[in-house]
């Protein structure tokens, strides 16, 4: 397994020092995050790379006015030792330079993606090594074998009570795949429904467990994989076994190889109309799993891939080794996945199914352009630039692509989460409306319901008279969401969400609690809900805030609710709808106007977002 060479880059003609120490003018951080770079990049990831042939560092380092690498010995496995380094930060354009090639397909300046690592402090953990100091060096322990975990209190249970005649019923091929945690291999079924059939089998040795997370974590990945197992973008898991030294995860194989190979493969950049196709299939599945409580946490185009080697092959993700349950308001704080693919919100540790929705956002981004939104050198300057940096959405190719799809990608890389689109919203976007995709129903749905049954008249009437501001393309994905609640002469009630509910339910779903929000809706088991109420319960303000036409849509629900919900309120009221003390009286004053008592449009407005006053005193609340 190769060691990480942490050499190259394309400054490496200029500097014979070693990269992965070398401070950067943009960047300060060096020694503690180049040192993990040996550890995770023992992957092995150089073996399935150099398989691919389209993967030339030519033309980005062309354009980045650098000598270009004879691939050979660049091997591109690991971020460090990348052929397509660029010394540029996310935002930062090389200045013009005389190398640049006119009409060169890549005229951008940020290097086509590479594979990309588990965040390090994911790794430490699940691994087993230290979060604090320097990392251990060398490769990842493989033979530890010790039935002693770190602390050396308690041995491991190393038992899954999995089948173990893995042996009898398959007969092991070739390696087919190698990620951080598992390699997989071809293999072929010996008997029964499977005799003769090709298929997948991820095996994970029992020796790299060294922690009660990282055997927690192959327990789970199995549990999901065998429950969400049905949707036809998501890889289907036939089966599971042990033995002494590895658990084996049989799927069914995918043989056309990872998307990041395909994106490589087109020289970095699909065209509008297959990037489409290829969104609408990682959204669809991510919405499946999201409404069965299951967040993924690791989406990148190395964890999709395609059935077949044909073009439009249907597209599966795969690897659950860092998902999770997540309950419906619960928010997640362990920091997982990949630097580049990892949301802003995850690096806050506090974060829910939104995560997801920003990793798709990045795939979108580079499926478009070719090129990564958020990058760095090293892992701290890409959390830097994913937690700061706006999205370059100026230079070439972006000037050709439209509209909508930018629109779509900075309303997915929106870094409020509460702003960005849900996976089912993300369907009926304009740019992806000419697909004729079934529209999934959305989990956010039941949350926002969930607090609209709870909120006091005075913001169900703020919120009607918002719903009733909507431009019929808001509309849209509203009138599919309450279609698959299957109205009854036009009326939903608690009823129609526990059906819909349960008609999408696995077991996954059972794990996640999901099921525990149709407690939070009793409410409704006495009243019922028309189109026009549904609308009013189901719109997020946050992300209609996010919107360009945010100030129009305002004022037009301003006027509607003068009419009919504007009424004589006073600063005790507002300060206790808002769940605020008296230390916000003086603020909430201008809320309301001086001439009759009412809500201001200024107090209209941060009435309906629910404000988060920051004062010592104030308690924070959002309405979730
Ligand atoms: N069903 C499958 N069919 C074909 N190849 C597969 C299949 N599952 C996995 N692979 C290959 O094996 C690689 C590693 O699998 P997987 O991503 O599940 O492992 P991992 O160790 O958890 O990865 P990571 O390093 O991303 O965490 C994949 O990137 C893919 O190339
Ligand atoms: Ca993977």
């Amino acid at each position: 397994m190769g060691q990480c060479c942490s050499k190259t880059g394309p400054d490496a003609g200029h500097k014979s020092s070693n990269n992965t120490t070398v401070p950067s003018s943009f960047d300060d951080y060096s020694a503690s995050t180049a040192g993990t770079d040996s550890v995770v990049s023992t992957n092995g990831r150089n073996h399935r790379r150099q398989q691919n042939p389209n993967v030339s560092p030519g033309p980005s380092s062309a354009a980045n006015g650098h000598h270009s690498h004879s691939s050979k010995s660049t091997p591109a496995h690991s971020f460090a030792a990348s052929p397509f380094q660029s010394p540029y930060p996310a935002g930062v354009r090389p200045s013009p330079s005389p190398a640049r090639t006119p009409g060169r397909k890549f005229r951008w300046p940020f290097p086509p993606p590479s594979p990309a690592k588990p965040i390090m402090s994911a790794i430490l953990k699940r691994r087993g090594g230290t979060a604090t100091g320097k990392p251990k060096e060398g490769p990842i322990p493989e033979d530890h074998g010790g039935e002693e975990n770190e602390g050396g209190e308690r041995p491991l249970d190393k038992s899954f009570g999995y089948p173990k005649n893995f042996a009898a019923k398959y007969e092991l091929g070739k390696e087919v795949g190698r990620g951080h945690f598992g390699h997989t291999c071809w293999a072929k079924g010996k008997k029964g429904e499977l005799k003769n059939q090709p298929v997948a089998v991820k095996i994970i040795s029992k020796a790299k467990m060294t922690t009660a997370i990282s055997i927690e974590d192959v327990r789970r990945e199995v549990k999901i994989l065998k429950s969400l197992s049905g949707h036809r973008n998501l890889v289907k898991c036939h089966d599971a076994f042990e033995d002494a030294q590895n658990v084996y995860i049989v799927m069914e194989l995918c043989e056309g190889g990872e998307l990041l190979d395909r994106i490589l493969s087109r020289g970095g950049r699909y065209t509008e109309k297959d990037a489409k196709s290829i969104v609408v299939q990682m959204l669809s599945v991510v919405a499946f799993c999201h409404l069965q409580g299951v967040v993924h946490r690791d989406l990148k185009p190395e964890n999709f891939l395609f059935a077949t080697k044909d073009e439009d092959a249907p597209l599966k993700i795969i690897d659950f080794g860092l998902s999770d349950f997540i309950k419906p308001d619960q928010r997640l704080n362990d920091i997982v996945g990949s630097a580049y693919y990892v949301a802003p919100e995850v690096l806050h540790r506090s974060y829910s199914v939104e995560g997801d929705i920003w990793s798709i956002g990045v795939i979108t981004y580079i499926l478009l352009c070719g090129s990564r939104p958020f990058w760095a050198r090293t892992e701290s300057g890409i959390f830097r630039s994913v937690l700061r940096a706006d999205p370059n959405f100026d230079d070439s190719p972006w000037p050709s692509v439209s509209a909508e799809a930018k629109d779509f990608v900075k309303r997915l890389l929106n870094k409020d989460h509460r702003k960005r689109m849900s996976a089912a919203q993300a369907l009926t976007h304009p740019w992806l409306r000419d697909q004729n995709c079934t529209v999934p129903l959305d989990i956010l749905i039941y949350k926002l319901v969930k607090s609209y049954i709870r909120a006091t008249s005075l913001k169900r009437a703020a919120l009607r008279a918002l719903s009733k501001a909507l431009t019929e393309d808001e509309l849209i994905y509203l009138r599919d969401q309450f279609k698959l609640l299957d109205p009854e002469d036009g009326f939903i009630s608690l009823k129609n969400f526990k059906t819909a509910l349960l008609r999408n339910a696995s077991d996954a779903m059972m794990e996640s609690r999901v099921p525990e929000i149709l407690n939070f809706l009793e409410p409704l088991s006495l009243q019922s809900m028309d189109f026009e109420e549904f609308c009013a319960a189901a719109i997020s303000i946050y992300q209609l805030e996010a919107l360009e036409k945010w100030e129009h849509i305002a004022s037009k629900a301003y006027e509607n609710f003068e009419i009919e919900g504007n009424r004589v309120t006073s600063v005790e009221e507002i300060a206790k709808e808002m769940n605020v003390g008296p230390a916000a009286y003086s603020l909430l004053k201008d809320w309301i106007r001086d001439s009759d008592g009412k809500l201001s449009f200024l107090g209209y407005t941060k009435f309906l977002h629910g404000v988060t006053l920051r004062s010592s005193n104030m308690r924070h609340h959002h309405h979730q």
